[in-house]
């Protein structure tokens, strides 16, 4: 049989897919998405691990378990049961999946020694009655080695060489966990694109775990990791363009299991995907936008299942160079870059909702974040206010307690909180703030974000907003705007999160799409408001824009 390679004469794609993708449609990946792709690129494929129904039970969420069982004996999870369960699946998987018998037979070895390791590091942690943070690692970057292997059976399968490339020990030199600073990253992205360039012509399957991370890659980067891996492995491979394979078509206006109005967005800037993520909307690890970004490769996000659409392009700001006059709507036809079709038409960022400066007319989008509690505490009057303020930061530092959102007056502080981040020290963070003032705690809430670039320009936004939630009868327990020109958040009651999504979405995102659908409209934006400056153009305020003064 004749194998095909990931030819190195052409340009570098970086494609990532995540565990549920691979779970549910490997044969639309290793069948018809990367065969279809390496006609024109390179291809290296990052793998998250599998995950057949959802994240929450995928690999990863099991390898945790298991991980907690050593340690928690409460938990009643016997960590053996759960190995037994990951290689099950896995092993079916391929008994369904892979035709080759004797492709089938090596995957099917390769699962079952990747296992045995496994277990055998649970077992020698049980003994010495301890799992630390690189152990913990270790086991958790297990699903990505089974994925990766998954993944290239089912390459060789199709007649595509692949080589699985496991990035468990890439990180060689010693680093501070407590200042994991841009050097860190620019040193994983050289050794990264050295170890997948050990793949020559076979295509790269790169386990999207790398390790061993200092400070442990849970608390140092955080699920969702292997967006963050893929994005280094682009710019350390120059890659034409970075593209994160999903179940989405892109990044909605809103999530669209949740509004049903909800529209594709083609364009997107790095702040706002970062934004997005930061307050709820699971599209990209907020990490992977800045490591490309200053190496100025586009992030795209696919549909798995309609590989087809064009998805939504993360770009640089790169695009807001001034557009040459000559600029016009037949340079987005032909361009094969998608970052020179965003830079080639000022129709593109118009039609999308951006003005020529990159400012939005509109937010672009509105985000939830469910399972938040509010913690108050109101100063004892024992401290001056800078003093109270210290205290109780030092004390969120001592159980390293991230705070999503902040409201202040000289003697009380709100803070919102994601439950899951502070339950397991919510007793003591309590009593050591007690010793500062009376501290009360409110469950079930969410912070509802509107996110947009410039947000802070357009006059009456906010007014729009909470108008909005008043008329859908919403009341606001916290508001937060100013600290961020993209963001305006609010929490809210959990139980009132759709609603409130809904009721924001409809209010404020409705002109855009009236825009969209009226060519004279973009016309009108394009000539009067618009002033020649040098070679080309430069945005001047327009009516919906009023700089605050
Ligand atoms: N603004 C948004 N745009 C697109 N998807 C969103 C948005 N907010 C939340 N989501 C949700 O994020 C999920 C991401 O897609 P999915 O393919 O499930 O992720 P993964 O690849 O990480 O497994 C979708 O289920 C989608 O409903
Ligand atoms: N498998 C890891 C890392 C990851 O990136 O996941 P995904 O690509 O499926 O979001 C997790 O579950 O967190």
């Amino acid at each position: 049989m004749t194998a095909i390679q990931a030819r190195s004469d052409k340009p570098t794609l970086v494609i990532k897919f995540g565990g549920t993708s691979i779970g549910k449609f490997p044969h639309q990946i290793c069948g018809k998405i990367i065969p279809d792709l390496l006609k024109e690129y390179k291809v290296i494929v990052v793998c998250s691990a599998r995950s057949t129904e959802i994240k929450a039970k995928g690999t990863t969420s099991l390898l945790m378990k298991a991980a907690d069982s050593i340690l928690k004996p409460e938990l009643n999870s016997d960590f053996a049961e759960i190995v037994r369960e990951i290689k099950e699946s896995h092993i079916d998987a391929g008994n369904k999946d892979i035709k080759n018998a004797e492709i089938r037979a090596a995957y099917i070895e390769t699962i079952t020694e990747i296992c045995t390791r496994l277990e055998q590091l649970l077992t020698a942690s049980m003994v010495i009655d301890e799992v630390s943070v690189r152990t913990r690692d270790i086991i958790i970057g297990t699903g990505e080695h089974l994925s990766c292997e998954y993944v290239r059976s089912l390459l060789l399968d199709n007649s595509i060489s692949a080589q699985v490339i496991n990035l468990e020990k890439a990180i060689v030199k010693k680093f501070d966990p407590t200042n994991l600073d841009q050097n860190f990253y620019n040193y994983l992205s050289s050794r990264f694109a050295d170890l997948c360039h050990a793949a020559g012509n076979d295509v790269a399957v790169v386990t999207g775990y790398f390790g061993p991370v200092p400070g442990g890659i849970l608390y140092s980067i955080g699920r969702g990791y292997t967006d963050l891996t893929a994005a280094l492995i682009a710019a350390g491979v120059e890659a034409q363009e970075l593209q994160i394979w999903k179940e989405v078509d892109g990044v909605f206006s809103a999530d669209p299991r949740k509004v049903s109005s909800a529209k594709l967005l083609q364009i997107i800037t790095p702040e706002e995907a970062a934004e997005l993520t930061y307050y709820g909307s699971e599209v990209v690890h907020p990490f992977t936008m800045e490591q490309v970004m200053s190496v100025m490769i586009p992030i795209r996000i696919k549909n798995v299942q309609n590989p087809s659409a064009e998805g939504t392009i993360i770009s640089p700001d790169l695009m807001s160079r001034p557009f040459s006059r000559t600029d016009s709507q037949d340079s987005l036809v032909d361009s094969h870059s998608p970052l020179k079709r965003i830079q080639s038409s000022p129709h593109f960022l118009l039609k999308n909702g951006y003005m020529l400066d990159l400012s939005r007319r509109q937010p672009t989008a509105i985000t939830i974040k469910d399972n938040i509690l509010i913690l108050n505490i109101h100063s004892n009057r024992r401290s001056v206010s800078y003093g109270f303020f210290e205290s109780i930061f030092s004390a969120l530092n001592k159980y390293s307690v991230s705070v999503d959102l902040i409201s202040t007056s000289e003697v009380h502080v709100s803070m919102a909180i994601s439950f899951s981040n502070v339950e397991h020290v919510l007793a003591s963070l309590k009593a050591d703030l007690s010793k500062f003032g009376q501290v009360d705690v409110i469950y079930d809430k969410a912070i509802l974000s509107l996110v947009g670039k410039q947000m802070r320009n357009m006059v009456g936004i906010a007014g729009r907003m909470f108008a909005a939630l008043a008329n859908a009868g919403v009341s606001i327990d916290m508001i937060s705007q100013g600290s961020s020109e993209i963001n305006i958040s609010c929490v809210i009651s959990a139980s009132k999160s759709i609603v409130a999504l809904n009721a924001v979405h409809d209010t404020l995102m409705s002109e855009e799409s009236s825009l969209e659908s009226d060519p004279e409209a973009i016309k009108d934006l394009m000539d009067p408001t618009y002033q020649t400056s040098f070679d080309g153009y430069t945005a001047s305020p327009t009516p919906e824009i009023v700089p605050e003064p």
